[in-house]
């Protein structure tokens, strides 16, 4: 007999083999809340060591990534890929590049990855790489040139059928582009080893926008279960990234009230809601302009507000999509306060547990960010599948076919979370993205 497994007793475990890394600990810690006592009435996975295995990467490289800045100079900065776990299909997940990525960042993002993919329902594995480099102020030769440097490391380690990687914060499709060039001269290959590619050579329409969209149908499914809809409702996004304003022209779209984004250097509102007009002025200075969103303030009316996160201000729904630990316990309360109904992850585990405690206390409807942004690599296995056939699938259909996966994944929530009436996403998102790998890797016996 095995006695049960029990949460204190496997985090200090997972705490001690893996000292120093603060963000692996809370995703870990999460997971495991949800997990073990699922695990404890199906001792099959207990006694393989199922989650010991799962919270310890397949494998994890780090290499130096040198390269020279427009002055002469030569940088040095670190690059990094972990590969967590290809149970059910090749490694998959983005590449981050920003001065805060370290092993404790890339181990939690993914880790989550690990949980995320496998409810896309797709065939996917999971892994997260990038670099302490900081884009911010450089040049479009700098970044072509730490792009080119950092793909000439990584590129024995990536293939079509073994891991492919895709962009996050700091890698948009200027670096995939770069990135993906330099595979290609290295290898002599064209073939999917990255997705997030420009539509000439392998992209698939609807990338772009998949993890904003796929946000806000998740939003809309949660509502929807619950009663109500989005329509008419005012929202709080944060971030102004690709997550943040594809998010944003959903919520608009599906007749949402759109009253904030936000930069590192504060957070824009407009009262009235943002209209599809202002969001092409605000992709345009984000995207294409590089600017902060303060410049915001000469071109149409709205207020700015340095150094401020949204989340004073009143709303009905909150959806955070800038990064990890955005959104801490004050910031709920405040929420909670003001009436917010529901929380919409666009980022990876944007709100700190004392936040989402709050949101379960104080009856918020919340879903975490590995249900509510998977779509984006939702549609990235789906150019996968475009580039293994040869052909490209029309915007509509690729729609329809992530608003249906938003969908599928809310279900499997709800079938694993539902408790009296009532959801909770989180356990629901954990327990059916375990049971897939977990089942997966029972099935390969000792690996
Ligand atoms: N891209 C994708 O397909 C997916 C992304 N995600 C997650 O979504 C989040 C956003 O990614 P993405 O939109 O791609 O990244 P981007 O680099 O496109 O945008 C990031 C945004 O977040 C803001 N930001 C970053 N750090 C901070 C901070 N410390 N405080 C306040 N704002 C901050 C940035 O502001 P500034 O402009 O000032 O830098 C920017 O507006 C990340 O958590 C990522 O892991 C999840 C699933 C898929
Ligand atoms: O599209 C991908 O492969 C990566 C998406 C990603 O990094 C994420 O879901 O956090």
């Amino acid at each position: 007999m095995y006695d049960d497994l029990t949460l204190e007793h496997f985090m200090d475990g997972l705490v001690k083999r893996n000292p120093y890394e603060p963000e692996f600990h809370q995703a870990v810690k999460e997971v495991a809340e949800s997990v073990i006592p699922f695990i404890n009435k199906n001792p099959k996975y207990k006694q393989a060591h199922i989650l010991e295995r799962m919270t310890e990467p397949d494998k994890v490289v780090s290499f130096r990534v040198s390269w020279e800045d427009d002055e002469g100079n030569i940088r040095i900065n670190r690059g990094y890929r972990v590969q967590f776990n290809n149970s059910i299909g090749p490694y998959k997940g983005g590449l981050r590049f920003d001065p805060s990525v370290n092993m404790s960042v890339l181990k939690f993002l993914g880790f989550e990855q690990t949980f995320k993919n496998s409810l896309t329902t797709l065939p996917i594995g999971a892994g997260k790489g990038g670099s302490d480099f900081n884009p911010k102020g450089k040049s479009d030769r700098e970044i072509m040139r730490f792009c080119q440097s950092f793909m000439t490391q990584l590129y024995q380690h990536i293939g079509p059928n073994m891991d492919v990687p895709a962009g996050d914060i700091g890698v948009g499709a200027r670096e995939i582009s770069y990135l993906f060039g330099q595979y290609k001269r290295l290898t002599h290959q064209f073939e999917s080893v990255l997705t997030g590619k420009s539509l000439e050579f392998g992209g698939s329409l609807i990338r772009t926008e998949a993890t904003g969209y796929g946000n806000a149908y998740f939003m809309q499914s949660m509502l929807i279960h619950s009663g109500q809809i989005i329509e008419g409702k005012t929202c709080l996004v944060s971030g102004s990234g690709n997550v943040a304003l594809y998010c944003a022209e959903k919520i608009i779209q599906l007749g949402g009230k759109v009253l904030t984004l936000s930069d590192s250097s504060g957070t824009l509102l407009v009262p009235n809601g943002i209209e599809q007009t202002q969001l092409d002025i605000i992709k345009d200075i984000k995207t294409n302009k590089r600017q902060r969103l303060g410049v915001l303030t000469e071109l149409f009316e709205c207020e700015f507000y340095e150094g401020k996160k949204p989340w004073s201000i009143k709303a009905d729904l909150a959806f955070p999509c800038a990064t990890q630990n955005e959104l801490d316990e004050d910031d709920a309360s405040l929420l909670a306060e003001h009436g917010c109904l529901a929380v919409s992850e666009g980022a990876n585990m944007p709100c700190t547990p004392e936040a989402v405690h709050t949101f379960h206390e104080r009856g918020i409807l919340y879903a975490p960010g590995k249900a509510a942004n998977a779509g984006g690599v939702a549609v990235s296995a789906l150019e996968m599948s475009q580039n293994s056939i040869r052909m490209s699938w029309s915007e509509n259909e690729l729609e329809q076919k992530l608003h249906n996966i938003m969908q599928q994944i809310h279900d499997q929530c709800v079938k694993y979370g539902e408790h009296d009436g009532k959801v909770n996403y989180v356990d629901g998102a954990n327990i059916a993205g375990f049971i897939k790998v977990a089942d997966a890797m029972l099935a390969y016996g000792v690996v």
